[in-house]
């Protein structure tokens, strides 16, 4: 490792958090964030965006269309580099980091437009995402030693185990891109889930659901975060889950937080109420 990379690694805690869970209290914040931005040419599409998570927390972000919100998720993966700021995860800073590194530190995502490979089948989906756990040996992988079926047995059967949750394991030979669309958006949280995560990021998770699945969804939110003990932050324009399910609302305009809290105090802000949930008539 050079000493630059050495000396990213150094643990660091940013500013005292205050709106992280009592629960997660006492422990370094998973995710955090201090004035990150990125502007693009002339404009400035995230300035000042400032996040610490606790490591059970589930939060949202919400915003206007064009507000900054999937440019923050590129900006906490690395896909794109901040003109400013900072990014720790678990402490680590990200800086200089490639995307799969990223992932392997622990951050993994979905997409606003889903991205599975819709040719291979659910199961194959969720294997790609234990890629980097499975400790590929050439010698046994070619020849087909015992080593190598003992692997395969043991992800098939993570892969089943994980499907259990969204209850899909009925679906494990289908081809992905068959799925109905609410099922495709549950297979691409699984296979972001099998890569381990300390943080996961949903971009907006219930779009196109109905309504019957987006209550199944806040319900599997809860329980993944659960299970799992781990953060979730999600982008969502589906105020029902978001106030739902979030511990944590940070508003968006125009690439800048304007507001932060609670689900009552997000609805009760005046700034928010103009800004953002006034225009959209939530509720
Ligand atoms: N690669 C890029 N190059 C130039 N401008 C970009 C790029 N990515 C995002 N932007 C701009 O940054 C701003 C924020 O976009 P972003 O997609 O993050 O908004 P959003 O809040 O996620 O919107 P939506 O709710 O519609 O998904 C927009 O003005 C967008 O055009």
């Amino acid at each position: 490792m050079s000493s630059a990379n050495a000396k990213r690694d150094v643990l660091v805690q940013l500013e005292t958090p205050n709106l992280i869970p009592e629960r997660d209290l006492g422990q370094i914040p998973v995710l955090q964030a201090q004035h990150l931005g990125i502007d693009f040419g002339g404009l400035t599409a995230v300035d000042d965006f400032n996040i610490a998570m606790g490591r059970t927390e589930i939060s949202g972000l919400i915003g206007p269309n064009g507000a900054g919100k999937t440019t923050i998720f590129n900006l906490l993966t690395n896909v794109y580099r901040p003109t400013r700021g900072t990014v720790l995860l678990d402490g680590y800073d990200i800086a200089g980091k490639s995307v799969t590194e990223v992932n392997h530190m622990g951050i993994a995502r979905t997409f606003q437009n889903i991205r599975l490979f819709s040719q291979m089948t659910v199961e194959e989906n969720v294997l790609v995402g234990f890629g980097h756990s499975m400790k590929s040996n050439l010698l046994t992988d070619v020849f087909r030693l015992p080593g190598h079926w003992k692997q395969e047995a043991e992800f098939h059967d993570k892969a089943l185990e994980l499907l259990d949750i969204f209850d899909m394991r009925k679906y494990a030979d289908a081809k992905a891109g068959n799925l109905p669309y609410g099922a495709q958006r549950r297979l691409e949280i699984l296979r972001a889930l099998a890569t381990g995560p300390k943080v996961l990021l949903l971009d907006e998770p219930a779009a196109g659901m109905n309504p019957a699945e987006t209550e199944e969804l806040m319900e599997n939110i809860r329980r993944i975060r659960d299970e799992f003990r781990i953060a979730i932050l999600l982008i969502e324009h589906d105020m029902g889950l978001v106030m739902g399910v979030c511990e944590v609302v940070g508003v968006l305009d125009y690439g800048r937080i304007i507001a932060k809290g609670t689900p009552e105090e997000i609805q009760n802000d005046p700034k928010v109420i103009e800004a953002y949930l006034g225009k959209q008539g939530v509720n």
